[in-house]
């Protein structure tokens, strides 16, 4: 049966109205009414009168890991603790399962093991290692929304670091498809290697920290903005660099987008506008990540970024292991899996530092929620709240405040910096396509309802 959906907060268009959202059958929002209507015959009616409605959230940066490494994560485990968070569309990294998403065989083997284990929507990203350049316009058309590649060593033997040449392949392959090329931009300088001391203990945060500075992500994307400018097709070639955590990056990127006409967005992470590097214990090895969380004045600037518009997106890159691979005993950052797991918790994470800044929910939503969706091509279907989108909606509490315990995270191996938080902003339900998939009081429902997303990108 078709359904309005009403309630006095529904984010519409940027600002919080009351409205009465009414979807179709088959999951759509036809019409979007101002005001509460009353309950009409031939419709279910969901009184939210007196909450928040936002749009699912778009988290376009998840490593899910199956197959392959599904001890790690999963499908099942990943998506369900995306529906717990609101989120109701992910997109999967190419690398970390096995094998990594390089070609259109391996895409169909994960998309063999993804079917029927969807909780939420969830689309795919492919991977540019060397090499394989002729596999990017078959990945295209079989629907991945672009493309990732390393310019340092990704962790992963299977997932190579790619060089200057192979990244100008890759623009000169892509600058005239619908699709994204995105950059793990960490590179070593002309300088060489970090020089950390050889008395610098292992277990100790500044060590690992001084290991990747800031001159590495600076070199990756001075590299990557002098290739673009070269590209004779820049107006129509998409670029895009993932968790950005150093804010000497900024200047950098504003120059690019602003001067050199060069179609370039960012996105930093919920970890990187939360934690900073002055008060990660030595041994807190589940805070590594790469690039590092650095300094609270280069969150601040961070933050900046984003207001300013120059970061345009904010995502979890979830990026789980097993317990013993996060090396928390011993405690050694060298040794530890780079990685931070907070799929789900996004939203309120994101809400409670905002608020602390006196920066909207309106904010947060926006770079979680319509930007992400833009920049995987999903701008008409998901990440608004609009006629003719996908009726993908967060019952959201503002007010509740809640602690991070492990019965709150619904990821596979429940190693989190956010565990023991308090957080501001309750997810209460969740809809995906008209369907409920998630409620505070039940958790999430039986039966998986996603889709997998492979319609070819159309810009
Ligand atoms: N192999 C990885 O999953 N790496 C990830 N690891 C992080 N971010 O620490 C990433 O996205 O680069
Ligand atoms: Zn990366
Ligand atoms: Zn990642």
């Amino acid at each position: 049966m078709a359904s309005i959906f009403v309630s006095s907060r529904v984010l519409l268009d940027g600002k919080f109205v009351p409205a009465s959202i009414f979807v179709s059958e088959d999951g759509k929002i036809t019409d979007i009414q101002p005001g509460i209507l009353e309950p009409s015959t031939g419709h279910t009616y969901y009184d939210y009168s007196d909450k928040t409605l936002l749009p699912g959230l778009v988290d376009s940066h998840v490593h899910l890991n199956e197959p392959g490494r599904t001890e790690w994560e999963g499908f099942e485990t990943g998506t369900k603790s995306a529906a717990a968070g609101g989120v109701t569309t992910v997109i999967d990294m190419p690398l970390n399962a096995i094998p990594p998403t390089t070609t259109v065989e391996n895409l169909h083997t994960k998309l063999n093991a993804a079917v029927s284990q969807a909780w939420v929507d969830v689309g795919f990203w492919g991977g540019v290692i060397p090499g394989n350049d002729n596999d990017l316009v078959p990945l295209v058309d079989s629907g991945v929304r672009g493309f990732k590649c390393f310019m340092i060593e990704s962790g992963v033997d299977e997932f190579p670091a790619v060089e200057p040449e192979d990244i100008a392949k890759a623009m000169d392959v892509l600058k005239n498809q619908p699709s994204v090329l995105m950059f793990h931009a960490e590179m070593l300088p002309p300088e060489g290697e970090a020089k950390v001391a050889d008395s610098a203990s292992p277990t100790a945060y500044d060590s690992f920290l001084d290991s990747r500075p800031d001159s590495y992500e600076r070199t990756a994307i001075e590299t990557i903005v002098d290739l673009a400018a070269k590209c004779d097709r820049k107006d129509t070639l998409n670029l895009h660099i993932v968790h950005i955590s150093s804010a000497e990056t900024l200047p950098i990127l504003e120059r690019a987008q602003n001067e050199l006409g060069i179609n370039l967005t960012a996105e930093t992470c919920f970890h990187y506008l939360t934690f900073t590097s002055e008060t990660i214990p030595n041994k807190g090895t589940h805070y590594k990540c790469c690039p590092p969380i650095r300094t609270k004045a280069n969150q601040d600037a961070l933050w900046a970024a984003l207001q300013a518009g120059v970061l345009r997106t904010v995502v979890s890159d979830h990026s789980p292991c097993t317990p013993a691979l996060k090396d928390l005993e011993v405690g050694d950052f060298f040794k530890s899996w780079g990685g931070v797991s907070g799929l789900g918790l996004g939203l309120s994470i994101l809400w409670t530092e905002a608020s602390k800044r006196g920066i909207g929910l309106e904010k947060v939503s926006e770079w979680t929620t319509r930007n992400t969706a833009r920049q995987v091509g999903l701008q008409g279907r998901k990440g608004e709240i609009a006629v003719g989108y996908d009726a993908d909606f967060v019952v959201f509490d503002p007010e509740m405040e809640f602690v991070v315990t492990e019965d709150k995270i619904h990821f596979k191996n429940k190693i989190s910096p956010y565990k023991g938080l308090t957080l501001k902003g309750l997810v209460e339900k969740t809809y995906l396509r008209g369907n409920c998939i998630y409620t505070a009081e039940d958790g999430v429902v039986e039966k998986p309802v996603g889709k997998l997303i492979l319609e070819k990108r159309t810009e």
